[in-house]
């Protein structure tokens, strides 16, 4: 069934997501729903087919087949109206080097269609709450990374957009900064925003989502909170446990038998 079928107040559906490479299948059937003030994390090796799916559902890559849906809207059919809901915090944004941070939301306020007086008071809301004030005004390439790192995200959220789609938001911050952008993402689960994000930091995960799915050569092979994704890992004793049995098991075939051979 697909799975806004099941669940009609899905703000981010995705339905049978696949994205090929040439011969590569980065991304193999991916049937997804976040919900509003819901934080799903998407879990994965490296190369499991992560940033492939997260951008597909932003609407930054056509996938080779399936359907992405944001607020109802099919991102084929509208991708304006859709995108337009949508925060998204890519793991290589870049800033313009030249711009500061304010600067820089200033202008993607303007892209966004912002009312020039919202957006100042806006953009004040930002550097306020993600604490940037000491930086907002310097040009972005003499920023260190966590500081870029904000700015982004102070992207992602400018617009207050019903969905949030970031990917790594903690990559190569240090403990305090990193706990900081998930006390962030935690404010925006609050005012109800739906939340996809990937991590590699398993106790972030496990603190911040209501559900993990985890991702593993380009399929889902389990999703939950994360107690039952235990329980069914072999009763791992945590997420760590529970995400090597089943990079260990390895991916469902399409014949259903385990290619990890384990039980
Ligand atoms: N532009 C591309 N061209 C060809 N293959 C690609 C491309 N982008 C990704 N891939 C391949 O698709 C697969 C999934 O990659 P993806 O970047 O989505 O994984 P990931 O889970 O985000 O990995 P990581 O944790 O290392 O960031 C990998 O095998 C990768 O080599």
């Amino acid at each position: 069934m697909p799975p806004e079928a099941t669940a009609p107040d899905a703000a981010l559906a995705a339905e049978g997501l696949v994205k090929h490479y040439g011969p590569t299948i980065a991304v193999a059937g991916l049937d997804l729903v976040v919900r509003p003030g819901e934080v799903v994390g998407l879990l994965g090796p490296n190369g499991a087919g992560k940033t492939t799916a997260l951008r597909m559902l932003a609407g930054i890559l056509r996938p080779t087949q399936g359907r992405v849906r944001i607020g109802g809207i099919d991102m084929a059919e509208r991708p304006l109206e859709a995108k337009a809901l949508i925060g998204f915090l890519s793991g290589d944004t870049q800033l313009y080097q030249r711009l500061s941070p304010r600067e820089t939301l200033q202008y993607f306020g303007r892209l966004h269609g912002l009312p020039e007086a919202a957006l100042g008071a806006r953009i004040d809301d930002l550097v306020r709450d993600l604490e940037m004030a000491s930086f907002a005004d310097r040009p972005s390439a003499t920023l260190s990374a966590g500081q870029k790192q904000r700015a982004n995200i102070a992207r992602a959220f400018l617009h207050g957009p019903s969905v949030l789609i970031l990917d790594e938001p903690t990559n190569a911050l240090d403990v305090l900064s990193g706990r900081f952008i998930v006390e962030s993402i935690r404010k925006e689960r609050a005012k109800g925003r739906a939340i996809l994000f990937s991590t590699h930091i398993m106790s972030e995960a496990e603190y911040l989502c209501d559900r993990i799915a985890l991702i593993h050569e380009g399929r889902i092979v389990d999703e939950g909170e994360v107690p039952a994704l235990c329980a069914r890992a072999g009763d791992a004793k945590n997420l760590t446990d529970a995400f090597l049995y089943h990079v260990e098991r390895g991916a469902p075939r399409a014949d259903g038998a385990s290619p990890g051979g384990a039980a």
